[in-house]
């Protein structure tokens, strides 16, 4: 009989979840090579192999085998998705549609040569972003654009802002897994989406409140307080918002800025102008990419305090995640910073995860590492950090933690929302 591929969940499962993926009737200690390949919804292929050998009564598991080389090596049983690689050089695996799932294909080689052996067998797995039940719901309310999703049944549910980053647009895929784990989440666009502005040079903050004021509103969403959660410049925009605006009572904070930076905050009278930079500082590494991680000034020194967020007028329960590696901005000290205002000021201590060798891009768990791309403000091509196995690692702990981070602080009993400016 042939060899079969067994997985677990079968056909489909969600994009977070841990697949386990088995190969029976090979031939006792039969040396193989599993490949995997997915199409984002650009065209860009991605793809991963490994190199195996078989047990001796003729059966593979990647739970128990190593991979004896390849785009990995070692015992590593999401490896197949985390080392993927786009065949466009500097390509970030992105997902745009939430509503349809990643394809991935696997296919089973004979021996260990990736592109040479015989196909012994082969299966198709559907990656999910949306959970059953989870309803998605565009918002166009007042100035507001965004994404609502909710969980099943009728809430309340605990609700959380999320943000992306510099760029811009929309992108639904961490709110929308996010909300199968019981939370109302709201992707928030900011500029390039829809009629707001394709570029900027000044946010106000009161369009974000405008954002918090309509989840704090929504019948299905729990009060007294929300949740934020931001990655890279909307880590930044989620500590302004901590720090000026009412009803915001836990906030996660994935690689962002203590101050603003390139663009201009405005809320009511107060004005924070762009941290100052200096491009020369700019190196430039292997293969023309630019580190770009010392070009932005000190904001601890000189008129650059200006830009400072007040994170100490901040009543919320903050989460740093920091990536060690992170080259785009210096994450770390950011975060240890924020952590050395709040505690001075009498606030509550932050908790601050740091993971070594992880990178800018700290995503959701299995999402392969982008190292380098095009720099959505710079507009040239990027390192961003990280190594892809700690990288790995330390994706599918970010998202424990800040899902137990968020049950805990908006989950809990009601607290008090002190008004701050
Ligand atoms: C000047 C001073 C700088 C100083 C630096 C100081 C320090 C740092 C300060 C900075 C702090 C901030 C730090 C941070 O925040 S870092 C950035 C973090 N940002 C995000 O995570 C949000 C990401 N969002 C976006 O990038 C956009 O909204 C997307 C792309 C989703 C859609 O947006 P839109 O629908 O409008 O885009 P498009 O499809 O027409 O594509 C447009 C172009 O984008 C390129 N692209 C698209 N997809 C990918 C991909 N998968 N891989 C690689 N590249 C991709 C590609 O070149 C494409 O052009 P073309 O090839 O099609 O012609």
């Amino acid at each position: 009989m042939a060899p079969t591929v067994i997985l677990e969940p079968a056909g489909r499962s969600l994009w977070d979840e841990p697949l386990r993926v088995a190969v029976h009737r090979l031939a006792p200690r039969q040396p193989v090579t599993l490949r995997a390949a997915l199409r984002d919804e650009k065209g860009a292929l991605f793809r991963a192999h490994a190199r195996y050998r078989a047990d001796a009564a003729g059966r593979l598991d990647l739970q128990r085998a190593p991979a004896l080389g390849g785009s990995f090596a070692g015992l590593e049983p999401m490896g197949l998705l985390w080392a993927m690689q786009p065949d466009r050089p500097f390509w970030r695996l992105l997902k745009r549609d939430v509503q349809t799932p990643f394809v991935v294909e696997l296919e089973v080689l004979d021996g260990h040569e990736p592109d040479q052996g015989k196909l012994l067998a082969s299966a198709v797995h559907e990656r999910h972003f949306l959970s059953p039940g989870v309803r998605r719901v565009p918002v166009r309310e007042g100035r507001v654009r965004a994404t609502l999703f909710l969980p099943p049944g009728p809430g309340p549910f605990p609700g959380i802002v999320d943000l992306f980053g510099a760029g811009g647009g929309l992108l639904e895929y961490r709110a929308s897994l996010l909300a199968g784990k019981g939370f109302a989440v709201m992707a928030l666009a900011y500029y390039n989406y829809d009629d707001l502005p394709k570029h900027t040079d000044v946010f106000h903050l009161e369009y974000f409140e405008e954002a918090v004021n309509y989840l704090l509103c929504h019948p299905q969403v729990k009060g007294p307080g929300i949740g934020l959660l931001g990655s890279s410049k909307g880590g930044e925009l989620c500590i302004s918002m901590a720090s000026f605006l009412k009803g915001i009572t836990a906030a996660v904070i994935i690689n962002g800025s203590i101050a603003n930076v390139e663009i201009t905050l405005r809320y009511k009278d107060v004005t924070l102008p762009p941290l100052g930079k200096d491009l020369n500082r700019t190196k430039v590494i292997k293969d023309g990419l630019k580190d770009i991680v010392d070009v932005l000034n000190n904001p601890l020194e000189g008129p650059d305090q200006k830009s400072l967020i007040p994170v100490e007028r901040s009543d919320t329960t903050f989460l740093f995640l920091v990536g060690q590696d992170d080259h785009n901005w210096k994450s770390e000290f950011y975060a240890s910073e924020a952590s050395k205002r709040l505690q001075a000021h009498g606030k509550k201590k932050p908790q601050v995860i740091c993971y070594p060798e992880t990178g800018h891009f700290i995503e959701l768990p299995f999402f392969p590492l982008c190292t380098a791309s095009l720099h959505p403000i710079l507009g040239s091509l990027v390192f961003w950090g990280g190594e892809p196995r700690s990288h790995a690692m330390a994706q599918v702990d970010a998202w424990k933690q800040l899902q137990s981070f968020f049950h805990r602080h908006l989950d809990g009993e009601k607290g008090t929302i002190l008004a701050k400016l």
